[in-house]
């Protein structure tokens, strides 16, 4: 056996251990650590049936009908189609039925034709190859549309690196192929006849096609944490943490360039008697309906939060105190005209509002907020009241 062969060899020894090894990190990754345990899942299936695939081009010396050599391509083939569903379950897009079942249908349409002897074996071969291209260019674009929309664009760039090379890895061969080399001496993919220069590309693209998913995995898993940390869980508002901190920008800026803002404190009227009648999960329902009907009532620029309990917070963006006014006589109406629940009577709400120019501070303009909710409750709710109003409210 010549050196070639035999590095080859040994070369391909080490892409199916890599595999074999990034299969039980994934699974590792689904099962004792619980993290995105659908896609952990496929990415191990797809490093798994990679590995298979590589054990049978690597047999394939021995086979003279070719027909491992054939498999082995299907299931790569098969593999990539997983590494997509697997991203998809990641950044939980919906698989479009027609371009799945149309890889399956011409998957198995290519087998059957090649075990009926109609097409060649090099056939089935070009065609797994443009599949799998096709395949990765729409993985591509799928993965760097999703991250883009969470991260700039050099940070994507960085984690679609292995798909892109992976592509031109193909292409190559494809072209390599289709133009030079007679098989069945130079299989396709990854034989043992294959320059030593491919198996060590195709080491370093396993790395970094593993590594890039799991940076995939983390950098979804930050998101998600981060939303968590910033949101309420019942209605998916901004939570009083993360309003606060926003409500500090907001103020700097409308002090060194007196770009206005006004605030609406409100809170649901008599909701200690909608959990005693109803229930607590009707009172959360009741919290959730009304956190809908505040987000559809404001703009999409302005931002919405839960307070706490039954109470919201709105900072209306560019609205001066009478228009804030304005907004919170309609968000009164709003919900008074909708149903929350079949048997109960519409909510109400009572909203205390201000404007940033009131306040020295945040804090200040907070309290303001505050007391004039308290005077909207104590006026009767239902009702928004403007902060600086006389405070009629007798205990
Ligand atoms: N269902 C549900 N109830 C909550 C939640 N958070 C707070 N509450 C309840 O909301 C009720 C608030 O009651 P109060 O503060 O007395 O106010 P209220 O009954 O709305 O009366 P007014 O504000 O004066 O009109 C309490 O019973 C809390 O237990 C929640 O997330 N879900």
């Amino acid at each position: 056996m010549d050196t070639l062969l035999s590095t080859s060899i040994e070369l391909n020894k080490v892409n199916i251990l890599l595999t074999l090894l990034f299969s039980i990190g994934w699974i590792v990754i689904a099962k004792p650590l619980q993290l995105y345990h659908n896609s952990s899942i496929r990415f191990a299936l797809a490093n798994l049936l990679f590995a298979l695939a590589l054990l049978l081009d690597f047999r394939h010396p021995d086979n003279p009908t070719l027909f491992l050599w054939v498999i082995a391509d299907i299931i790569l083939l098969i593999s990539f189609i997983i590494y997509n569903l697997a991203l998809r379950h990641l950044f939980r897009l919906t698989i479009d039925p027609k371009w799945f079942s149309s890889m399956i249908i011409l998957v198995s349409v290519a087998y059957v034709l090649f075990l009926a002897g109609w097409i060649t074996p090099e056939t089935v071969a070009v065609m797994s190859l443009i599949m799998v291209i096709v395949v990765m260019l729409a993985t591509l674009k799928m993965k760097f549309n999703a991250l883009h929309a969470a991260f700039s664009a050099n940070i994507a760039s960085i984690l679609c690196l292995a798909d892109v090379l992976i592509i031109t890895m193909v292409a190559s061969k494809l072209t390599f192929w289709a133009f030079a080399l007679p098989l069945p001496q130079n299989s396709l993919f990854f034989s043992p006849y294959n320059p030593s220069l491919m198996l060590w590309m195709q080491v370093v693209l396993i790395i970094l096609i593993n590594t890039t998913a799991v940076g995939t995995t983390i950098s979804r898993l930050i998101v998600r944490m981060k939303y968590l940390a910033e949101h309420d869980q019942l209605t998916g508002l901004l939570n009083r943490r993360a309003f606060q901190a926003q409500l500090e920008y907001q103020f700097s800026l409308f002090q060194r360039y007196q770009r206005p803002f006004s605030i609406l404190m409100l809170d649901i009227d008599y909701f200690k008697l909608i959990n005693d009648t109803f229930g607590h999960s009707a009172g959360d329902k009741a919290i959730v309906h009304t956190a809908r009907q505040l987000k559809q009532q404001v703009r999409q620029s302005d931002l919405v939060a839960r307070f706490g309990g039954e109470e919201f917070i709105v900072l209306l963006a560019d609205q001066s105190l009478t228009e804030a006014k304005l907004i919170a006589d309609k968000i009164c109406q709003s919900l008074s005209e909708t149903k929350w629940a079949d048997a109960a009577d519409p909510l109400t709400i009572s909203i205390g509002c201000v404007e940033a120019s009131q306040a020295r501070d945040p804090d200040q303009l907070l309290k303001l907020a505050d007391d004039a909710l308290y005077q909207a409750k104590a006026n009767g709710r239902d009702q928004a009241v403007m902060a600086g109003s006389k405070v009629s409210y007798l205990t």
